[in-house]
């Protein structure tokens, strides 16, 4: 399995943005800062677009991100991710089941076990997602955000730890994630964060980046994950 980034970039296509731009500027960040395999971009775009409009998207992020040594992963359209090489997907309680996107995703490069991420917000749904062969949890909302709706309440630090100390899995805290609320999340279990607008909402999302990047490696990882396939290993941690 690839190892999994802290930072999770999320593409922003919601009307008027700009996620290639945004996109080319985290990755000169990641690059910069000498931690691009810190970065997970996840292609995400909204539900009413097409299948060609995901797979347009997705065509051009994956190279960017392999090109420089980022992690890709597609959300929610599993057969884009196998058709542009993305690295994995993310799935949630809509989309396909755990296990059933696992089968989907199994066929990519038997070499490469694909990398799959759940979201869980509580402990219970944590604990069935790893049980069906989850890589990551996306745990959330965390805080009030603009960004999406129909979110159910923000379950905070509190509702982090909860599912954190329940799996043994990484744990990615998403939903109004600022710099400044990194260390709460992480102090709380979290592995790492996942953003959409405090990157692409950013007057400069170059430094955006940089500052996210800084923050999430500011705690080591709180313990070493494993899984049903074998050992979770952070990046640095070694063969
Ligand atoms: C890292 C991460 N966590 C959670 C989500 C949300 O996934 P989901 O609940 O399926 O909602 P949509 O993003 O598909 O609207 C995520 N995408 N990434
Ligand atoms: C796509 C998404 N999923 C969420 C969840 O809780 O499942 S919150 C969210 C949006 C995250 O955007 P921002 O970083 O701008 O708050
Ligand atoms: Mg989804």
């Amino acid at each position: 399995m690839p190892s999994l980034g802290r930072l999770h970039l999320i593409t922003d296509t919601r009307p008027g943005r700009d996620p290639l731009g945004v996109l080319r500027a985290a990755l000169s960040a990641a690059r910069a800062a000498s931690a691009v395999d810190q970065l997970v971009v996840q292609v995400r775009v909204e539900d009413s677009a097409t299948d060609r409009e995901a797979y347009d998207l997705a065509s051009r992020v994956a190279p960017l991100c392999a090109e420089a040594g980022a992690t890709c992963l597609v959300n929610d359209r599993l057969h884009v991710a196998l058709a542009v090489g993305a690295a994995g997907g993310h799935v949630g309680a809509l989309d396909l089941p755990v296990d059933a996107a696992r089968r989907v995703l199994g066929c990519a490069a038997p070499d490469r076990p694909a990398l799959l991420g759940a979201t869980a917000r509580t402990p219970e749904a944590g604990r069935a997602a790893v049980a069906a062969s989850a890589d990551y949890l996306g745990v959330g909302p965390c805080f009030a955000t603009a960004t999406k709706d129909g979110l159910p309440a923000p379950i905070g630090g509190a509702g982090v730890r909860a599912v954190a100390d329940a799996v043994g899995v990484p744990v990615v805290a998403i939903g109004g994630v600022t710099v400044e609320r990194v260390p709460e999340l992480l102090a709380a279990g979290a592995y790492g964060v996942a953003v959409v607008g405090a990157v692409s909402n950013a007057a400069d999302p170059a430094r955006a980046t940089t500052e996210l990047l800084a923050a999430v490696s500011e705690a080591p990882p709180r313990h070493a994950h494993r899984h049903s396939k074998g050992p979770f290993r952070p990046e640095g941690a070694g063969a």
